[in-house]
């Protein structure tokens, strides 16, 4: 049976102090269930919280990874980098990393391929812009997504992997996927997994991302393909986060 899982993406919206404050109060308020947690903060503050995560079940996650392993990358952190600071994940092709710094599926695949080799999660996020979606090509560009890691790195690496789906026009914008909208995607995503592996496709995380909030996790959780979630604004809120997280029912 698949684990839940909850990750924060604290995007680039956090100081050094503020990091301190949310992940003490994230250790102290974690509540007793049996399901994944995970933040994922900005390079920087790595070291940081990976010391204070240290002897807590709370996984660490980076916001992106090199594409490559060493060289001549300015600016660029490696896979073997985060190892060192006890990553467990690491996200890559998320939409504002697509959109803003010319990611493409070609890069998106080799970062995945990137954190397989050095034994970290990928969470791969894929997910249509608004107009995809109201040209109904939504499957498409998420077949598209999808297709294009699993051509390269194969299928065999998704069975160290979790997808987070996130609809580019859920993002940050307070609109949500309904909890159906999400579960149809979800469920395609699952087979099309299914079609080159049908043990991976049962076993991987397919969490969904776009504006959850306590308010609507728990109808989001009940869907039987969706497995958890990715949570930008509302990871920065410790109350907020856990109460996502205290939201399982399955
Ligand atoms: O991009 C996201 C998580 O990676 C979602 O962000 P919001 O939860 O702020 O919509």
């Amino acid at each position: 049976m698949r684990r839940d899982l909850v990750v924060g993406n604290w995007k680039m919206k956090i100081n050094q102090q503020s990091a301190q404050k949310l992940v003490d109060e994230i250790i102290a308020g974690m509540p007793d269930i049996d399901a994944d947690l995970a933040v994922c903060p900005p390079y920087l503050y790595i070291p940081e919280v990976s010391q204070r995560l240290a002897n807590t079940s709370i996984g660490l996650g980076a916001q992106n990874v090199a594409t490559h392993l060493e060289g001549a990358y300015t600016g660029e952190i490696s896979a073997l980098m985060l190892k060192d600071f006890n990553c467990k994940y690491a996200i890559v092709g998320h939409s504002e990393r697509r959109a803003n710094y010319a990611d493409t599926d070609v890069t998106v695949a080799q970062r995945f391929k990137q954190a397989i080799d050095a034994d970290i999660i990928p969470i791969l996020a894929i997910g249509e812009l608004l107009e995809q979606r109201e040209q109904g090509i939504t499957f498409d560009i998420v077949a598209k997504q999808l297709n294009a890691v699993i051509d390269f790195a194969g299928i065999e690496s998704f069975q160290h992997a979790v997808i987070a789906y996130e609809p580019v026009w859920a993002i940050g914008t307070g609109l949500t996927a309904s909890a159906e909208q999400a579960q149809e995607v979800h469920l395609f995503i699952r087979q099309l997994l299914a079609d080159k592996n049908q043990q991976i496709a049962e076993n991987i995380q397919i969490i969904y991302g776009g504006s959850v909030k306590p308010q609507n996790a728990e109808a989001l959780f009940a869907m039987p393909d969706i497995d958890g979630a990715l949570v930008g604004g509302d990871s920065l809120n410790a109350d907020s986060f856990l109460k996502i997280y205290s939201s399982f029912q399955k």
